[in-house]
């Protein structure tokens, strides 16, 4: 593996009144990939991004950025790092066009009308550029956002739950934008708690609680490894027992002996999907007859709801 473009270890965050928002926490980050870190309320996902882009001073630890020690050469790394917040801690009586000029200069790079223009118009944004950002809708609120983070060109961005509170649509089309982030080859840091973000965005997911991260990994192999499949069989007649031959896979029998419940192997092509394949031919071999079969693996939302349910945080 290539060099991570942000590296932290052991960081630790203690507010003042003794909340330890992260606790210990070692994540690295590779270039040109989207990273979805996922909690629940509280967790410490703004604590963090805050960390990273100099809103929150840590209690301990270390961060690297771009080969750039993040204590000690600050200002070099934060060129390099967009943030799009939550909130518009913006000047509300502010235009569109003075915001992002504003934010492209916060960092000393040079301004440049023509790639606040080319931002402003892949956001759709260009047609308001004089107007004052209270007059504009929650969604275009958001955009501003994305264009201020944008200004001055950031190889990292972070973007904090991106889609809170905004309509389906409206977070389909923020999707696209930052797809389009990718490709041009921005490394994305989102918070969310949408599950279904993660699943749609995300190339690796990390998992925080509590200040500590219980889980990073690739996707699909997060939910290969931790994923089920479950197969709801309605059978034509009912059963008093199962056949041995049926009683060696992973079944139970409910509904009065009506139906038959598979769960097991991994979710993805090999795992329980093919062994219930192989479940109906054995169904048919004992001459035993089903009107539906229903099918489905667990979503990253089934794990992440295990994961968080085993325990409470010490
Ligand atoms: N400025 C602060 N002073 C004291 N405690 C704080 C402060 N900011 C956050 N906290 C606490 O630190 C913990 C982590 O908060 P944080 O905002 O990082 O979580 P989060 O995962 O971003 O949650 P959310 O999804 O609600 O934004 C919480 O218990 C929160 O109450």
């Amino acid at each position: 593996m290539s060099e991570p473009i942000l590296s932290i270890r052991g960081l630790t965050k203690t507010y003042k009144g003794g909340i330890r928002a992260l606790d210990k926490v070692d994540l690295d980050i590779r270039a040109g990939e989207i990273f979805a870190l996922l909690g629940p309320n509280g967790a410490g996902k703004t604590t963090l991004i805050g960390a990273v882009c100099g809103l929150v001073r840590p209690t301990g630890g270390t961060m690297t950025a771009f080969g750039h020690d993040l204590a000690r050469d600050w200002r070099a790394a934060r060129a390099r790092i967009g943030l799009v917040p939550q909130e518009l801690a913006t000047d509300m009586f502010e235009t569109v066009w003075r915001a992002v000029t504003y934010s492209q200069g916060l960092f000393g790079k040079p301004y440049d009308a023509a790639r606040l223009e080319e931002i402003l118009k892949s956001l759709s944004l260009w047609d308001k550029k004089d107007a004052q950002i209270r007059a504009l809708s929650g969604g275009m609120k958001r955009r501003v956002l994305i264009a201020k983070a944008l200004a001055h060109d950031p190889e990292l961005l972070f973007l904090d739950e991106p889609t809170a509170g905004v309509d389906v649509e409206l977070r389909k089309g923020m999707w696209q934008q930052i797809a389009a982030l990718k490709e041009r080859g921005v490394t994305i840091i989102l918070t969310t708690h949408y599950i279904e973000e993660a699943e749609e965005m995300a190339d690796r997911v990390g998992i925080i609680r509590s200040g500590r991260i219980l889980m990073v990994d690739e996707k699909h192999a997060m939910m290969e490894r931790l994923g089920t499949t479950e197969a709801v069989i309605d059978l034509a007649a009912p059963l008093a027992a199962l056949p041995p031959d049926i009683a060696a896979f992973p079944v139970e029998l409910g509904e009065g002996g009506r139906r038959l419940i598979y769960r097991g192997g991994s979710a993805g092509e090999g795992g329980g999907r093919a062994e219930v394949a192989q479940l109906t031919q054995a169904l048919t071999r004992a001459g035993i007859a089903y009107t539906t079969l229903d099918i489905h693996d667990s979503s990253l939302e089934d794990i992440f709801v295990g994961l968080l349910g085993e325990g409470e945080p010490a």
